[in-house]
């Protein structure tokens, strides 16, 4: 199992380039499900999630290929798809594989898809995606761990709205009403910039959408969609952008961030800069430079445009070696603290009561060996590790790999003493 060494205690100087969004990404290849024509992207990360989903996509019997070896854009072609499944196998490794249902109905009148079942962070049910497709005229039943879904006919255009604000859900909504019959209005819908650039897909591809980056989206349902006339760009992943600001916040130095959308960041940009670094956007790069010890900021995640939940363990990081306390709390996920046990490993000053967590920052945090549970709890122990004294091994990088492309590579080109190891 892969594992990364990290010798803290340097600062981090030099350009890095942002990739395109796994979360959006993955939303964009199931879309690719809605058509017969083949659909071309752009800038897709090459990270494992995206390596899960081509499987699940080839297993169904979709054709998806990369340009040529290396490249970032990616040729989907579902006219060849037979089977509308997601086997259980697939699914475990990631439960974004929920996407495929909405398009799966739409297109093919059935589907039937593994339930993603708990992870590290939280249960995360399916029940609002089950309840708005069946308000769409779905008949789904669940048995033996697989969602069983068809249609007679097409979905109807229906009014949804979920009892929370749900991403992947407002995506599979998003699809599913792209090809059913007559208006669909989603309510509560998800803002975030990935559900955003999902929509802006879909209206390339035919679709008739409106509405999408606010809480109201309203898409009139079309007969069939066609691939976009030039290939779509996915989304600077505002994470990734996110998770080495952070890095530069704990650690020190001056980076430039090319290709990334500081308009995604507001939130995330705001606390850096109470923490003391100082960020310009020009263009379409991010530059940080800081040259103190942070300032410890409190926060609370919620849904976009507010903090996001898969950045509140790497600013936990920069606390952990902040001057004060700061109070985060976790609005989104029921037990996404898995982190705090390792950073305390490290020498982290943290208590956890619920959903709250107060964290004290030490002058320096101690190497040592760590294990990731989840993606951006390894993004964190990545951070810890970087402002560390001496050696810190991060096991399990595996989570890290699920959303990451290339980090340890993209950290060492910023200077950082960074490598993978068996
Ligand atoms: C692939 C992808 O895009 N993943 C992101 C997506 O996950 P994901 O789409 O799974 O997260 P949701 O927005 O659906 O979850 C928000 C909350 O609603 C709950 N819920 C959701 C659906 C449902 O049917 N029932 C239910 O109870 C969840 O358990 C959670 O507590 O949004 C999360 C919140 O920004 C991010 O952390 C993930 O990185
Ligand atoms: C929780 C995350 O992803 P997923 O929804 O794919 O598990 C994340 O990206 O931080």
């Amino acid at each position: 199992m892969d594992k990364l060494l990290i010798r803290g205690g340097k600062p981090l100087n030099g350009t890095v380039t942002i990739s395109g969004a796994k979360n959006a990404a993955l939303p964009e290849l199931c879309a690719a499900l809605l058509t017969a024509e083949p659909v071309v992207l752009d800038n897709v990360p090459r990270l494992q999630d995206v390596q899960t989903m081509i499987k699940l996509l080839r297993n169904m019997g979709a054709g998806v290929e990369w340009q040529a070896e290396g490249s970032h854009r990616l040729v989907l072609n579902a006219g060849t798809v037979t089977s509308p499944e997601a086997p259980y196998e697939l699914v475990k490794t990631m439960r974004a594989s929920i996407l495929a249902l909405g398009p799966l109905l739409a297109r093919f009148g059935e589907a039937t898809v593994s339930l993603p079942g708990g992870c590290a962070i939280g249960s995360r049910p399916v029940d609002q995606h089950i309840k708005g497709l069946q308000a769409m005229g779905a008949e789904i039943r669940v048995e033996h761990g697989y969602i069983l879904a068809k249609v007679n006919g097409r979905l109807k255009g229906a009014r949804i709205t979920t009892d929370m604000i749900t991403v992947t859900g407002t995506e599979n909504f998003l699809m599913a009403a792209a090809l059913a019959e007559g208006e669909t209005v989603l309510e509560n819908a998800a803002q975030e910039p990935e559900v955003t650039d999902l929509a802006e897909l879909l209206i390339k591809m035919g679709a008739k959408i409106s509405g999408h980056g606010t809480s109201r989206i309203v898409i009139q349902g079309v007969d069939r969609l066609h691939a976009p006339v030039q290939p779509h760009p996915i989304v600077p992943d505002r994470i990734e952008a996110g998770t080495f600001l952070c890095a530069v916040a704990a650690a020190g130095g001056d980076v430039a961030l090319v290709g990334s959308r500081a308009d995604h960041l507001d939130a995330v940009i705001d606390k850096l800069r109470e923490a003391g670094a100082s960020i310009n956007a020009i263009n379409n790069q991010l530059r940080i430079t800081m040259s103190t010890r942070p300032v410890a900021v409190g926060f609370r995640t919620s849904e976009y445009p507010a903090f996001p939940t898969d950045m509140q363990a790497q600013l936990m990081a920069v606390n952990c070696v902040a001057q004060g306390a700061a109070k985060i709390s976790e609005t989104i996920f029921e037990n996404r603290f898995m982190h705090v046990n390792e950073l305390v490993r490290l020498g982290a000053h943290i208590e956890v009561d619920g959903h709250t967590a107060v964290v004290t920052g030490v002058e320096r945090l101690s190497g040592a060996t760590v294990m990731a549970t989840d993606l951006r709890a390894s993004a964190s122990l990545v951070i810890a590790g970087l402002c560390a004294d001496g050696e810190t091994v991060v096991d399990r990088i595996y989570h890290l790999d699920r959303g990451y492309e290339q980090m340890e590579a993209k950290l060492r080109g910023l200077g950082a003493d960074i490598e993978r190891i068996k």
